[in-house]
C-alpha cells in the first residue's frame, strides 16, 4: 500500500499543477473514505489543502469521529452548519409542492437526502472557488460501479483518486496511513438519515461488491443486484444525455 500511497500522493500533486489550481478541499464526514482523502491531500498539500464538515442533521458521532480525524491528521478545516438552510431550503420548495396538492410523500426522505449532499456540494464548490482548489470526490470503486451516490451531490467533484480501490483496499490505505481503527472498522454510512447504513439500503454488502468487482464468485442474487444497480445508475457516470445533431454544425 505505501506505493500506492506515494503514486497517489504524486497524482495529486500533478493534478493540481496541470490545472493551475493552488490545491484541494474535500467534505469531511467521519467516514473511512473521506478520512483516507483527507490523509492523502494533507500529505500532497501540506499547507494548501482542507477539509469541511458540514453537519446537516448528522449524528453527533459522525462530527466526533471527523474531528478525530482533523486532529490525527493535522489538516486544515472548517465546519459549516447547513442544517438551518437546509431545513429552510426543503421545506420551502415542499411547501410549493403541496400547494399544488402533488407532494409525493414517498419521496420526502429520499429527496430530503438528496438534497443534502447537493447543498454540500454547493458548500465545496463556493470554498474552492475562493482558494482556487479542485473539489475531491470520495467514491471508491464499489460506489462508483453501483451508483451509491448522488448525482451531482457527492458525485458532483472534480476529481475521484479512490475510484479504482474497493471498499477494502480503501480500509488498505486507511490502515496503512495511520487511521485510527475506530474509523477504518466503522459501518459505512452516507449518514442521510437516522440508522442508515449503506449495506442495508442496498441490499448487498461492500464484500459482495468488492468480490464481484474482483471477478470472484457471489450469490446470483448478489450479483444480480449489483449488475441492476450499476444499469440503473449508468446515467450518473454519463454526461447528460443529449438529441441527435439536428443542426449542420458540431460542437466542440
Ligand atoms: N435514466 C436516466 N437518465 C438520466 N437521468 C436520470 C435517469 N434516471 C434518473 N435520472 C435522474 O437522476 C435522479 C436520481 O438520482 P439521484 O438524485 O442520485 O438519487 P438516487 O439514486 O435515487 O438516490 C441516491 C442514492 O445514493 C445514496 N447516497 C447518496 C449520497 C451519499 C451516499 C454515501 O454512500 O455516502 C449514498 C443514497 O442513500 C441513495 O440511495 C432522478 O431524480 C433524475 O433526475
Ligand atoms: N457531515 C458531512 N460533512 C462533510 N462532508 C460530508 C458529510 N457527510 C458526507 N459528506 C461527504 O460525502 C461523501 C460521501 O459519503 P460516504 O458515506 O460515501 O463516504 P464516507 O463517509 O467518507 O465513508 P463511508 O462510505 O465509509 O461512510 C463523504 O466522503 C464526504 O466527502
Ligand atoms: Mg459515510
Amino acid at each position: 500500500m505505501e506505493q500506492h500511497i506515494n503514486q497517489l500522493v504524486q497524482w495529486l500533486q500533478e493534478t493540481v499543477k496541470e490545472t493551475n489550481s493552488n490545491g484541494l478541499v474535500v467534505g469531511l464526514s467521519g467516514g473511512i473514505d473521506s478520512t483516507v482523502v483527507a490523509y492523502l491531500i494533507k500529505q500532497a498539500f501540506p499547507e494548501q489543502s482542507l477539509g469541511l464538515i458540514m453537519p446537516c442533521k448528522s449524528a453527533d458521532q459522525d462530527r466526533d469521529d471527523a474531528e478525530l480525524v482533523i486532529e490525527e491528521s493535522g489538516i486544515k478545516h472548517m465546519t459549516i452548519d447547513l442544517t438551518d438552510q437546509h431545513d429552510s431550503m426543503f421545506s420551502t420548495i415542499k411547501q410549493q409542492i403541496e400547494n399544488q396538492g402533488e407532494w409525493n410523500s414517498d419521496k420526502e426522505q429520499i429527496a430530503d437526502a438528496n438534497l443534502r449532499a447537493r447543498m454540500r456540494m454547493s458548500t465545496l464548490y463556493t470554498v474552492a472557488a475562493n482558494y482556487n482548489y479542485l473539489v475531491v470526490g470520495t467514491d471508491n470503486a464499489a460506489e462508483w460501479y453501483t451508483g451509491y451516490f448522488t448525482k451531482h451531490g457527492d458525485g458532483g467533484v472534480d476529481i475521484v483518486p479512490l475510484l479504482h480501490y474497493t471498499k477494502e483496499e480503501v480500509r488498505e490505505l486507511g490502515r496503512a496511513l495511520g487511521v485510527p481503527n475506530k474509523i477504518v472498522d466503522k459501518a459505512p454510512s452516507a449518514g442521510l438519515w437516522d440508522g442508515q447504513t449503506d449495506e442495508s439500503e442496498m441490499g448487498v454488502s461492500y464484500d459482495a461488491i468488492d468480490a464481484f468487482l474482483n471477478g470472484e464468485s457471489v450469490s446470483d442474487n448478489d450479483a444480480e443486484k449489483i449488475e441492476m444497480m450499476h444499469e440503473r445508475t449508468a446515467h450518473k457516470r454519463a454526461l447528460p444525455k443529449s438529441p441527435p445533431d439536428f443542426h449542420h454544425f458540431t460542437l466542440e
